[in-house]
């Protein structure tokens, strides 16, 4: 590798690692929203998943991923990921809820 491919690549790892540095940010101050929404729907016996509003949002990240230039089947399997993640986590809260 020349020095000047060196260079770049540290550069382009730079960019990588701040932009990654924000996504896990970003994703941890979803958790702490969804957290609060798991509280809600535990209190007041509301079901952990939703499926209506995952289609909406689903459409909406259908459009943002068009706009932004990022691979759909990619972005769908990413939210379908993260909210199997949350919903998850709605659940335990709701045992925990359950058992007090
Ligand atoms: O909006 C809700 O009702 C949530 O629980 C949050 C959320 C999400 O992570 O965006 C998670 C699960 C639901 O099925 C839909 C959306």
């Amino acid at each position: 590798m020349t020095s000047n491919a060196t260079q770049q690549l540290s550069v382009l790892r730079q960019r990588i690692d701040n932009i990654d540095a924000a996504l896990i940010y970003m994703l941890a101050e979803r958790f702490r929203c969804t957290n609060e929404v798991g509280h809600l729907k535990a209190a007041t016996h509301l079901p952990a998943c939703d499926p209506a509003r995952e289609a909406e949002q689903i459409q909406r990240l259908k459009k943002l991923a068009e706009d932004a230039g990022l691979d759909m089947a990619f972005t769908k399997a990413f939210f379908t990921f993260l909210v199997g993640e949350v919903v998850a986590k709605h659940k335990i809260i709701a045992r925990q809820n359950q058992a007090k």
